[in-house]
């Protein structure tokens, strides 16, 4: 799995590199700078020269390339006050080296730029001119750029160096009127007939590790280096549209920090390893693969567990049993035919049921009922079983989260969506809604790892960016984003499926973190296999396909 990494644990794995002597700050920048460059040759390969990428021994002076071989290009570079500021100036000076016309724009005070970018500022200076930002100098070049009805612009390409991961707080508002100039919408207005908007390191205004957007433009292209941070992944408060949405792409070059290694990182799920986890050996009985049961609530309410049974089937249970109460074992009998149904009236009932020690996972929450969960949640609990609390199991709990955190055990998985979490974690979601002040800003991550710390056991938090996370604060993203979006996915009833994969696989054998995760990526990738038109009932019937794709 990827690495994803937050603003200070990047910073401590460049400054381990530069203290080792391996590199030093100014190199870093220098190859960041043309990573940039060659990502955007590599995304639009008419900008890039047509000999390709040569970068020769040094720093190019502009107009090395022959007339004829100078494409017809011009860019703007917004260089901020910072190292982000800094990798601005190396991606102006290399543009120019190839030919481009190239209009740097400065916000921030020359004085007081760290020494590596000051370094590049010098370098660039002996290329080309700085305007410096103020209205008047904006206004003015805007008029310049822009012509008539901004259906056609002087520049074909915007690099946005304004700030990286040290983004503290919101974006200055003076920076806004000439982003929206150069870029006026990236959104509405069709890739051809505007410049290209490519950002360095983060779209700025982008929250490096909690993904909130504090005043980003959506860009075409994000380039980050060594791995991407969590910002990238994570969707922040989805009001402003967060990470996914304004990066539109991220790339991910290579600076040479490869033997440095960041604590406790951040995992990005991926299908590595799944098939054989996976598999099943073809000499095993039925039990050897767990028997699992799911509780259903009353009569008109069975639909929620029975979709998560039917999920724990799909996923491999052996067997998989519904615990009815008596009313509704008539309506269950007509639906189900693989499953097991089996009355479970009340708290003691339960008990009863569970003195089968063959059943190795549980599953309560889906359509519970309210009553019924407060009443059967700690039967299950006190029985010790690998258990997924869902839906009505948590929010259950809503007056006094501490009964349930006390009663959890390190075998269960807790599976909020954002208002189940609220009500479990009111601080934790108070804090996450809350306007960032300085400095990154509290993130899903954060949140997550400290509710899986007070709750004992794993969390899984939903939504497009899920955040999975122990009570050991092992955490892992699973973002529905890029070539991983699943739109479809928010569909009445896909929540109570995930529950039912988490159980089957816990069944299985899987330890409770794994089972998680490996049920949020499959599920997201039912979703995307089964394509639009999606409902519930469709994604424990796409397993199969998925199985097979991953040739389980
Ligand atoms: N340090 C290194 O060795 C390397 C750093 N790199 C680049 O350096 C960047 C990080 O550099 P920095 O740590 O200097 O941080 P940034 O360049 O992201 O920004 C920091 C500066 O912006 C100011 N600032 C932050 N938020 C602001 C706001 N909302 N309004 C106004 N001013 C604000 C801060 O006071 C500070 O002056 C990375 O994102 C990356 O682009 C790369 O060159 C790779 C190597
Ligand atoms: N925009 C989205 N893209 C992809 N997946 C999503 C999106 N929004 C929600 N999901 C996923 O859909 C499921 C919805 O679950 P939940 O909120 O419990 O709904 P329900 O209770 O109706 O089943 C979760 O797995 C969640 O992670
Ligand atoms: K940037």
């Amino acid at each position: 799995m990827t690495e994803l990494l937050t603003a200070s644990q990047m910073r401590a794995l460049e400054q381990a590199a530069i203290a080792s002597g391996e590199v030093t700050g100014l190199e870093l920048m220098e190859r960041a700078g043309q990573g940039v460059v060659e990502a955007i040759f590599e995304e639009w390969p008419a900008f890039a020269p047509a000999a390709g990428v040569d970068w020769g021994p040094a720093p190019k002076p502009p107009g090395y390339l022959k007339q004829e071989e100078k494409g017809p290009w011009r860019a703007v570079v917004l260089c901020g006050p910072g190292n982000n500021g800094g990798d601005g100036f190396v991606v102006a000076r290399l543009l120019a080296g190839f030919g481009w016309a190239v209009d740097v724009f400065f916000y921030g005070d020359v004085e007081r730029l760290p020494a590596d970018a000051r370094v590049n500022y010098e370098r660039w200076s002996e290329v080309g001119s700085v305007h410096l930002w103020n209205d008047d100098a904006i206004e003015g070049r805007l008029d310049g750029f822009v012509s008539g009805d901004r259906s056609s612009f002087e520049h074909q390409l915007v690099v946005d160096a304004l700030f990286g991961v040290g983004l503290t707080r919101n974006m200055p508002v003076d920076t806004e009127r000439a982003r929206h100039g150069f870029v006026p919408t990236v959104t509405h207005t069709p890739q051809s007939e505007r410049p290209k908007y490519v950002a360095i390191d983060l779209p700025s205004g982008l929250c490096s590790d909690s993904g909130v957007n504090r005043g980003a433009f959506p860009t075409d292209l994000t380039v980050t280096f060594h791995r991407p941070k969590l910002g990238h992944y994570l969707f922040g408060d989805n009001h402003f549209g967060g990470g996914p949405s304004l990066c539109n792409q991220v790339s991910v070059i290579d600076i040479g920090l490869e033997s440095s290694r960041a604590d406790q990182p951040v995992l990005l799920m991926d299908s590595k390893n799944l098939a054989a986890k996976l598999s099943k050996n073809s000499c095993e009985h039925k039990f050897n693969h767990g028997s699992a049961l799911v509780l259903s609530g009353g009569s008109g309410r069975t639909g929620a567990a029975r979709l998560a049974a039917r999920g724990a089937l799909r996923i491999g249970a052996g067997l998989v049993t519904l615990g009815v109460p008596p009313a509704a074992q008539l309506e269950v009998a007509g639906h189900v035919t693989a499953l097991m149904v089996k009355r479970v009236a009340d708290a003691d009932g339960l008990a009863e049921v569970l003195q089968d020690k063959r059943l190795n996972a549980l599953c309560l929450g889906p359509g519970l009922g309210l009553e019924r969960a407060r009443a059967l949640v700690p039967v299950a609990l006190a029985a010790g079983r690998a258990s997924v609390l869902d839906a009505d199991a948590l929010s259950t709990f809503a007056d006094d989260p501490r009964t349930l955190f006390d009663m959890a055990h390190k075998r269960c998985v807790l599976t909020p969506h954002g208002g189940e979490f609220a009500r479990l974690f009111p601080d934790l979601a108070e804090k996450l809604n809350a306007p960032a002040e300085k400095g990154p800003a509290y993130s899903k991550v954060d949140a997550t790892r400290e509710a899986a710390a007070r709750a004992g056991c794993v969390v899984l938090f939903k939504g497009p960016d899920t955040v999975i996370a122990d009570p050991s604060g092992r955490c892992s993203v699973h973002a529905a984003a890029y070539d991983r979006a699943a739109p479809w996915l928010a569909t009445a009833g896909a929540g109570d499926v995930l529950a039912g994969f988490i159980t089957g696989l816990l069944a299985r054998g899987f330890a409770p973190m794994q089972a998680a995760e490996t049920a949020t990526w499959l599920h997201v990738e039912c979703a995307r296999s089964f394509g639009p038109g999606l409902i519930a009932e469709d994604l424990s019937e796409q397993l199969p396909h998925v199985f097979r794709e991953l040739e389980v």
